[in-house]
């Protein structure tokens, strides 16, 4: 089985499933330290990445930027001093997509190969 971290994304179409009950539980038990937020109805991965600074938080999220464009699938990311804020979901059909879950595994690979981690 191809682990999340090392999947791609595929086009996010209106149509797209999102993930089913059955499916929600085993893809989270991959990315374990992500939380589950529910905003206007919408479920969302959520996880805090902690820095030494803002300027090691901003490099984060320019690197987060690009692997985002290269998968044509984009995150909410907030940026704050020594914090940042990934949330995933997706926005063509207001809820889950595995594309979350790949997306959600590669910000955590990305994280461990970040610099000034808290
Ligand atoms: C046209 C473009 O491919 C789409 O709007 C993409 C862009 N990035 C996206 N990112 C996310 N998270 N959800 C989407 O539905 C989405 N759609």
């Amino acid at each position: 089985m191809t682990t999340l971290n090392q999947a791609h994304c595929e086009a996010c179409r209106a149509d797209a499933p999102q993930v089913s009950d059955e499916e929600l539980p085993v893809l989270l038990k991959q990315i374990p330290d992500w939380n589950i937020e529910v905003r206007d109805g919408v479920m969302q991965l959520e996880k805090v990445f902690l820095f030494k600074n803002f300027r090691f938080a901003l490099a984060f999220t320019n690197s987060m930027g690009a692997i985002s464009e290269a998968e044509g699938h984009h995150p909410g990311l907030l940026t704050e001093w020594g914090k940042v804020t990934v949330t995933w979901w997706s926005h063509s059909i207001k809820g889950l997509h595995r594309n979350d879950f790949i997306m959600a595994a590669r910000t955590d690979e990305v994280a461990k190969d970040a610099e000034g981690r808290k």
